[in-house]
């Protein structure tokens, strides 16, 4: 990397959710201190995904100034509280991995070892009782509360976000160049790239490069050659099937991941329609088994299904010379818990905090790339465990993960859950203790003891303690409004014409 360089000119390879994020993003804090292009294609278009979102979204949208209505109402947007996962443990089971806390954590220990404490001395109320956001999910209810207490995140349509993203990136300044990419151009001397070459001559040149460019990684792979380290031993499904069809009832506040015997799918309820498709392994399902499973179990759908082909890893390098890869071109985890629009947002605040004061460093670069790699690392780890932590047995898909190694981060954490009810955080990690607690039960995992503390509490106090917290759910969730109704009053939007 020439380090002598300053950084003025910024290039951003690509319009998807990924491009326009970083390119709101910037032109939003950066300013006329940056001179900001994005080149992209209509003729290539976006993949057209990626409309599930998790609840940092709503503090990216505060860092940007972006009224929470206006945003909701552009983009058809409908809240999220959780996922829903039917026949993840085995067929006929569901659970739903709420955003919210449960219970009451003492310091020493979370809530989990005070249930479990109650469930050995003969409590039968379920885990899912002491959460406010799993509850009002679950009954389609939904309000913003007071002091935050209501966590949640969006479901928002991928073309209208970007649609949104656009507009605020080119009132803040930042240019849109429409053209396909032919060529790459590389400093002869330095290595690092010079510009863009686009079909009819022309060249946009650069500083910096961001490549938002999709699973393509057309700078940071096919220019910059910065590897992929693979991960299809841990994620074994590679396809996918999307469509957009009507409702089959009112828009729920949850994704809905629906296991079948050689992967998942997911139904996404925006405003004006159903995102729906299917994520499957090809090893072990064919593409028309795939469709068929798909069509049969959506509403009529409004476009022509597509296929999408995936590779669960990560680039070696997301930050190589003078080339950002964001977003698909960075890496991907399959979509099982919508957290890839929230690793762009990452990756876009982090380059955005380690912007150069005239120039980019090596050590900006490689600080970078640990920080990106350890959010994904982990979120790898999270999502394996879907497949790991199953009884399911009942396919060779299921056999296979149920036998497949794991890696030794997720092992440990497993293991410390199953013999004491503990998980602990590491390194600012995504998913909170209750996520990794819902979804471990979820699952099947039952901790075989918890912490001491528990006991402390005398029969009667834990008895008032589980019957208190419980009634301040149930009273809560009683006065949240029909999920529907609410958005319809808050933030209501016409059917697009065309989306
Ligand atoms: C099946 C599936 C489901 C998903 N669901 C979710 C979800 O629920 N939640 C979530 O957070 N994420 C999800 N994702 C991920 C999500 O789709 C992406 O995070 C998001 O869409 C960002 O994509 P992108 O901008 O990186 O790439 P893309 O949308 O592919 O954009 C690439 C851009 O580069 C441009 N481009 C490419 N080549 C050229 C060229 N030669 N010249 C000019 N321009 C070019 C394209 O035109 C386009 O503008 C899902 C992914 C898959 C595969």
């Amino acid at each position: 990397m020439n380090e002598d360089k300053p950084v003025r000119r910024i290039v951003i390879a690509g319009g998807g959710t990924a491009g326009w994020m970083m390119a709101a993003a910037i032109a939003r804090t950066m300013g006329h201190t940056v001179d900001l292009t994005l080149v992209e294609s209509e003729a290539i278009g976006t993949i057209g995904v990626g409309e599930s979102t998790i609840p940092p979204l709503v503090n990216f949208n505060r860092i940007l100034g972006i009224p929470e209505p206006e945003f909701m109402r552009a983009a058809q947007a409908t809240f999220k509280l959780g996922i829903l996962f039917d026949n993840w443990k085995h067929d006929g089971h569901s659970y739903f991995h709420s955003f919210g806390l449960s219970g009451k954590d003492h310091w020493s220990a979370g809530f989990q070892h005070f249930w479990l404490h109650g469930k050995a001395r003969g409590h039968a109320q379920s885990y899912d009782d002491y959460c406010v956001e799993l509850v009002a999910g679950l009954q389609g209810k939904f309000a913003h509360l007071p002091e935050e207490r209501m966590n949640y995140a969006y479901h928002v349509d991928a073309t209208l976000y970007g649609r949104f993203l656009r507009k605020l990136a080119e009132a803040d300044g930042a240019r849109r160049v429409e053209g396909k990419i032919a060529r790459v151009e590389l400093d002869s001397e330095s290595g690092d790239i010079a510009a863009l070459l686009l079909d009819g001559d022309r060249r946009i040149e650069g500083d910096m490069f961001v490549d938002c460019t999709g699973f393509r990684g057309l700078l940071i792979d096919g220019a910059l050659h910065a590897g992929f380290e693979d991960w299809g031993h841990w994620l074994p499904n590679d396809s996918a099937i999307a469509v957009q069809s009507d409702h089959l009832g009112p828009p729920m506040p949850y994704t809905q991941a629906i296991a079948h015997d050689a992967g998942w799918q997911w139904r996404i309820p925006l405003q004006h329609r159903m995102g729906a498709g299917i994520v499957y392994s090809s090893g072990y399902l064919s593409r028309d088994a795939a469709y068929e499973r798909l069509m049969s179990s959506v509403g009529t759908p409004r476009i022509e299904p597509f296929d999408i082909k995936f590779r669960g890893g990560v680039r070696r390098k997301q930050w190589f010379r003078n080339c950002v890869a964001v977003g698909l071109a960075g890496g991907f985890v399959e979509p099982l818990e919508a957290t890839t629009v929230h690793l762009i947002q990452r990756a876009v605040l982090r380059f955005i905090r380690m912007m150069p004061n005239g120039r980019v460093s090596e050590c900006d670069a490689a600080e970078f790339n640990d920080q990106q790699r350890l959010d994904i690392e982990q979120i790898r780890d999270f999502v394996i465990l879907h497949y790991k932590a199953t009884n399911r047995r009942d396919s060779p898909f299921w056999r296979h993960v149920a036998n497949m190694p794991i890696p030794a981060s997720l092992e440990q954490k497993i293991e410390l859950f199953r013999e004491t009810g503990r998980v602990f955080r590491k390194n600012e990690e995504l998913f909170a203790e209750n996520s990794w607690v819902q979804v471990m039960m979820g699952q099947g995992i039952e901790p075989q003891s918890y912490h001491p503390i528990a006991e402390k509490l005398r029969d009667d106090e834990l008895d008032r303690l589980l019957q208190m917290l419980r009634d301040n759910v149930t009273s809560t969730v009683a006065t949240l409004p029909e999920h529907h109704a609410y958005v319809a009053r808050y933030c209501g939007a016409e059917a697009p014409a065309t989306a």
